[in-house]
């Protein structure tokens, strides 16, 4: 099991936003976390991460918890947040560096295992550009290549296609399937459901800080008795069912 998160309620303040969520991702799974505005995706990701404590409950990743191999959990998964956080004063070849140095990778052959992914995006070209220099969308990039660059046992995104063009989208797309076939796991929040369905195994759909399904689009057609219906006719139910208090 790659990550697991039990009882977790969490938040900013004493005061939770997330209530009791109990999931887990397997080896080699793409999850997509799923919920209308403020619903808590990326609070949920933010504990993960370790950037938020716990108010109750617990987080593992490969079996150990922050607080346990502070080193080893760290170097477990790749993140990429839902804004680009870049260093103005670092070109994207420094960039590069800063997180192999981060993950302790030699970083000729981390660079050189990263060039097919950087031509894609067409980005090796640009190496030693400065981010003022980079549209939104390379900027983008530069975030998913310094991701990708780690061979992690999970891969933690945030809005993964804000800025993307579609051909970019659809690299993208690949390289989380080519990740997933070598037994990576994947969490990724979007709100694009219709392309989620095309590559996520599973969902977890959040409502204000509450788990309220979980499953495969199968298992959440059966839960919620709508067997025909697309991943996001199901959320739009749901939204409506319970009079917009999915936020
Ligand atoms: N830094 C913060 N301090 C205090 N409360 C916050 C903070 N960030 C988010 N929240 C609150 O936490 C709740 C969940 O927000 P979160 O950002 O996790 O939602 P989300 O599902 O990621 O939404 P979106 O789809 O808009 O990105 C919201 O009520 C929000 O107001």
């Amino acid at each position: 099991m790659t990550l697991s998160v039990s009882n977790l309620s969490g938040g900013y303040s004493k005061q939770p936003v997330l209530h009791d969520l109990n999931f887990t991702i397997a080896d080699g799974e793409i999850v997509g976390l799923i919920g209308l505005n403020g619903a808590g995706k990326s609070t949920t990701i933010k504990h993960i991460i370790g950037l938020l404590k716990p108010l109750a409950g617990e987080v593992r990743i490969n079996g150990l918890s922050l607080g346990e191999d502070n080193q080893t959990y760290r170097q477990a998964f790749s993140y990429i947040p839902e804004m680009p956080v870049l260093y103005d004063e670092l070109t994207l070849r420094e960039h590069l560096a800063f997180t192999a140095m981060a993950y302790r990778l030699d970083f000729d052959q981390a660079l050189a295992a990263s060039r097919p992914l950087l031509e894609q995006f067409r980005l090796w070209e640009r190496l030693d550009w400065l981010p003022i220099h980079f549209s939104k969308g390379m900027k983008q990039k530069v975030m998913i290549a310094c991701a990708f660059m780690v061979e992690a046992s999970l891969y933690v995104i945030d809005e993964p296609f804000l800025g993307l063009d579609p051909l970019a989208a659809n690299d993208f797309i690949a390289m989380l399937e080519a990740r997933k076939q070598a037994g990576a796991s994947v969490l990724l929040s979007t709100h694009e459901l219709q392309r989620a369905e095309q590559y996520c195994d599973r969902y977890l759909f959040l409502a204000a800080g509450h788990l309220v399904a979980d499953g495969s689009l199968a298992d959440i057609q059966a839960q919620f008795q709508m067997p025909d219906a697309n991943l996001e006719e199901i959320y739009l139910h749901l939204a409506k069912e319970s009079g917009h208090a999915l936020s």
